[in-house]
């Protein structure tokens, strides 16, 4: 025998005394068996729960060792049995038993114990259900986060025009067809990306949002498409994913597409055709499947004419458009959008106002609201923020440019003094009443009227207790 040979041997042998150690100290137990249903392995830890020794068990029949077992039987059929319930000693144990198949042909079984009670597997199952519930839990937060918590019931308006958009938005939503959202900024296009999304069957995951407009040029493409370690000076070790990547089976916005630069517009260009992407500084492709939502407020028919946006690009983001009107065009639903608004920045804010005066709200009906929506959000904060004791957002509470947009009406004049009358006189009566505890005798007293009188207000301002 040559040395060559015998060192060979020996590393073999080495070989299995570890196989052999691992598989006997392993916390499964382990049977092997040949294709005639007799024991080759059985590990200590099995012997050790059945009582009989290694030594005299290999090389018997498996059925004479291990009570209830199927393993002479899988040798047979060729199929595995996986969590199969098995009675040993009287307790009942989930099994798996898998056939060992050698160039093709069955040479044997091996069998482990995967839980060695019921109980054992209960508690398992219950640790796996209470992690399936608290994910459900974390994806719903990170959505809350996210802002995946839009709905189409978050778009608010009663116009026709609104209404259309959100009929076909929410259409379009269940399809795969990217969407290209229309509209001045401040309209809502976010808010439609959003729903849009969130009603797709691809919600699960986040909606992955980038601002081409707000990228430096030379930072976008490493942006969209992540780059590889070592890209350029600065990149991170292990590279990063982009945009793209991390919306694989989601979405993407790609807001103001129509400031994305024109090198830049090509790449995405491929990235939709060939469904893949490339990292700044890879050679490797990654296969991606994502939903492209784009927005604008650039005329982008125009661009194309120009030169500035590339035709192809355009058709393939452009399948489905939905148009966003602006506020101006749809004057009816600017007084459900300010209640809204109101209502929304009131509580967050932490205030009680709940209403706006009939001039107020003539004011911002006759505004032509160029900032569009989150103009309305801003001129409705700052109001709050004006406000003392009014309790109702009045005409004065507005900026000079949204208030000089009021015709000059007497009638609405007359209304809104009153309004500003009955507003200021329901916050001094309360006032007083915190002052002197509810104490309706010294109110009446401070406040110079009639008893009589101040329980007629208190009842009128709904200020009883
Ligand atoms: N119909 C609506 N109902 C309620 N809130 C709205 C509506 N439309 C827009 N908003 C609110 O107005 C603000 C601006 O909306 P959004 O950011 O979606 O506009 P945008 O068109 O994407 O603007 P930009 O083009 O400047 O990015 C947001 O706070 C949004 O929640």
């Amino acid at each position: 025998m040559s040395l060559e040979t015998i060192k060979k041997d020996k590393h073999n042998q080495e070989l299995l005394d570890l196989y052999k150690d691992i598989i006997d100290c392993s916390f499964n137990w382990i049977v092997v068996v040949n294709q005639g249903g007799y024991i080759i392995l059985l590990n200590q830890a099995y012997c050790d729960f059945i009582g009989v020794e290694q030594s005299e068990s290999i090389g018997k029949h498996v059925t004479e060792v291990i009570e209830n077992t199927r393993m002479h039987i899988v040798v047979k059929t060729g199929r595995q049995e996986i969590g199969d319930i098995q009675k040993i000693k009287g307790n009942q144990m989930v099994a798996n038993r898998i056939p060992l198949y050698r160039d093709g042909k069955l040479i044997g079984a091996v069998g482990t114990v995967i839980f060695k009670d019921l109980v054992e597997m209960g508690a398992y199952m219950d640790a796996v259900k209470s992690m399936e519930e608290e994910l459900a839990f974390y994806k719903e937060e990170l959505k809350k986060v996210m802002g995946n918590s839009h709905t189409f019931d978050s778009i608010i308006g009663s116009s026709e025009e609104i209404k259309w958009a959100k009929k076909l938005a929410s259409k379009v939503a269940n399809t795969k067809s990217n969407v290209l959202l229309l509209g001045e900024s401040g309209t809502g296009k976010e808010l439609f990306a959003q729903a849009i999304h969130n009603h797709s069957p691809r919600a699960d995951f986040p909606l992955i949002k980038i601002n081409c407009a707000a990228i430096p040029d030379e930072l976008l493409e490493s942006e969209l498409f992540g780059y590889e370690e070592g890209a350029f000076t600065g990149a991170k070790k292990g590279g990063k994913p982009g945009k793209f990547e991390l919306a694989n089976k989601s979405s993407i916005f790609l807001d103001e597409i129509g400031d994305m630069p024109v090198s830049m517009q090509a790449k995405l260009l491929r990235v939709i055709q060939e469904k893949e992407i490339e990292r700044v500084g890879g050679i490797k492709t990654y296969p991606i499947d994502v939903r492209i939502i784009a927005a604008t407020n650039q005329d982008l028919e125009e661009m194309v004419k120009n030169k500035e946006f590339r035709e192809d690009l355009y058709y393939r983001l452009n399948v489905i458009n939905i148009k966003i009107p602006p506020l101006r065009d749809r004057k009816g639903d600017v007084t459900v959008i300010a209640d809204y608004l109101l209502k929304k920045l009131s509580s967050e804010m932490g205030t009680s106002v709940t209403e706006i005066s009939l001039a107020a709200l003539e004011a911002l009906q006759a505004y032509h609201w160029p900032g569009n929506i989150r103009e309305l959000e801003n001129v409705i904060e700052r109001a709050l923020n004006l406000m003392d004791m009014e309790g109702v957002i009045m005409a004065y509470h507005l900026p000079y440019f949204v208030r000089k947009s009021i015709k000059e009406n007497k009638t609405n004049n007359h209304e809104s003094l009153r309004v500003i009358t009955e507003a200021v006189e329901k916050k001094v009566i309360e006032e007083c009443l915190v002052k002197t505890r509810g104490n309706k005798f010294q109110t009446a007293k401070l406040l110079d009227i009639s008893r009589t009188s101040l329980y007629e207000k208190i009842k009128k301002y709904g200020l009883e207790n």
